[in-house]
């Protein structure tokens, strides 16, 4: 039956690599590896010799595009036919694994359809300032911080742990409706199992591949995803702020307030388990990639000082003309919106994407078919270090995306955020954090290369989203 398994694409005449028993193509992830190496070395062999290639994750054959073309009829054009990501969730016995992220089909519409106006750029500036009033607390840790060193040659801080404390901050406070004070208090449960949730798993590899290829039948022995004492947390803190809230009549301007009104809709609103889940797709979609963004632009700008001045010159300047980072101010920061996306370029926070194939797909112009329940790969991280695309793609340089340079390129060249109807839908306040983040610490301080200062960043084995092994160390300095 494994013979057969994995003889899948042999069979059908697509480029492939010989897969190990169990685990596919992907041994080597977490021992040797991270899960970018395979990925690149596979799109650079066989890029320009197909659409795309034959891979298998575990047990389970899977398309690994080598077209940008090919990109976006997948999650463009053709979206209709690979609205589906195919992860588990199971809505009965794990209620809190039931979010955006993970469902499919007409659930993952719905629920796409009520939750697009909570981002609206309206929406965005009325939280506008509760992101700016923890980024100023936030400059005043950071400030502790560099005072503890004065007097000595350098002054190391981390900056990973800071930025994931000021993030969880926000997202505390706008998805939970919380004052998390992790800024002060380093150990709150709320980051604590936050981080818990992509560093450890419940499950092993092979019972992890089991399960996703056969959901219904986990469905039916009740297997769980997430783990009971994060979901158990994660419900109760909703329970108590909808309770209170209610209660007290409290409206603020935040997430949690959005979808409480989404929960009173005539037709059909969303039940308490909904609400819990999306808030906590939102805590987890919003801390942990917007603060690895903004560690690994710092690490970037403290090795490349000129990008650092002009980005902080822009801030200067345009603080100059506003008085505050108000949300027109944020819209001028062009630049620093530039290193953001070159950062995203050099690491792909979502080193890879997933599709479903709903229906059988012919691809146009082969003879090749992509059959109905394959799962396909977008290799981000690969399309990001093309060079045909990027020249001399280690090379760190935000002037790639000017407005002009990127309309030079296929739409689908830069996934930074994803593509089409399954985009980030938190792409404006992921952005609007890192703006916000990058403008107060480039105003305030001065990055550099620490002795510390690991060069090149080793990168997590692990971790689901891409993030460094260890600490970010630089030496910080106030401006
Ligand atoms: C720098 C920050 C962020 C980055 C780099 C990022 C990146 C991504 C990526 C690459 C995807 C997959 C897109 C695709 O498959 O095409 C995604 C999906 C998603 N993100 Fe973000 N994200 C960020 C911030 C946020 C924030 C702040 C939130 C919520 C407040 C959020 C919530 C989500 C959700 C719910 C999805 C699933 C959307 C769906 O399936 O319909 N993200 N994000």
């Amino acid at each position: 039956c494994l013979e057969r398994t994995y003889s899948y694409w042999a069979r059908r005449g697509v480029l492939h690599e010989k897969p190990v028993w169990f685990y596919g193509n992907l041994r080597s992830v977490g021992k040797t590896t991270t899960v970018l190496e395979p990925f690149r070395r596979f799109y650079e062999k066989y890029k320009g010799q197909a659409p795309f290639g034959g891979f298998y994750f575990a047990l389970r054959g899977a398309a690994v595009l080598l077209d940008l073309e090919l990109v976006k009829l997948v999650m463009v054009k053709e979206f209709h036919n690979f609205a589906h990501r195919g992860n588990y969730y199971n809505e009965q016995d794990d209620p809190i694994s039931a979010h955006l992220f993970n469902l499919d089909g007409r659930k993952w519409r719905e629920m796409r359809n009520k939750l697009t106006p909570t981002f609206t750029s309206l929406k965005m500036h009325q939280m506008l300032p509760t992101v700016v009033e923890i980024a100023e607390r936030f400059v005043q840790v950071v400030r502790q911080k560099v005072e503890q060193h004065q007097g000595g040659e350098e002054s190391p801080v981390e900056v990973k742990d800071l930025l994931a404390r000021f993030t969880v901050d926000i997202i505390g406070s706008c998805a939970f409706g919380l004052d998390c004070n992790s800024l002060n208090d380093p150990n709150v449960e709320f980051r604590r199992l936050g981080q818990k949730t992509f560093t450890e798993r419940r499950h092993g590899r092979l019972a992890f591949a089991l399960i996703q290829a056969f959901p219904r039948l986990a469905k039916r022995l009740h297997i769980k995803m997430v783990q009971d004492d994060v979901s158990a947390f994660y419900m109760r803190v909703v329970r108590e702020t909808l309770d209170y809230r209610e209660r007290n009549g409290v409206q603020r301007n935040d997430f949690l307030n959005l979808l409480m009104e989404l929960r009173n809709e005539p037709n059909g609103g969303l039940t308490f388990n909904q609400i819990a889940a999306q808030a906590f797709v939102f805590f987890l979609g919003g801390f942990e990639t917007s603060s690895s963004t903004m560690g690994f632009a710092l690490h970037l700008l403290a090795l490349h000082p000129e990008v650092q001045q002009r980005g902080r010159e822009e801030v200067q300047q345009v603080l100059a003309r506003h008085g505050q980072l108000n949300y027109a101010a944020l819209r001028e920061l062009k630049y620093i919106k530039q290193i953001i996306y070159e950062t995203l370029r050099k690491y792909s926070i979502a080193s890879i994407l997933l599709r479903k194939t709903i229906e059988d797909f012919q691809i146009p112009g082969s003879t090749f078919v992509l059959e109905a329940g394959t799962p396909v790969v977008i290799p981000v991280d690969a399309i990001h270090h093309d060079p045909d695309i990027y020249p001399e793609p280690d090379k760190f340089d935000p002037d790639r995306f000017t407005p002009e340079a990127m309309e030079a390129r296929p739409s689908t060249a830069w996934l930074g955020f994803g593509a089409g109807p399954r985009n980030c839908i938190g792409l404006r306040f992921g952005e609007m954090q890192a703006l916000v983040g990058l403008a107060v610490l480039l105003k305030n301080f001065k990055f550099s290369p620490a002795k510390e200062t690991e060069i090149p960043l080793q990168i997590h084995k692990t971790s689901f989203f891409l993030q460094s092994q260890g600490g970010i160390v630089l030496n910080v300095e106030k401006v």
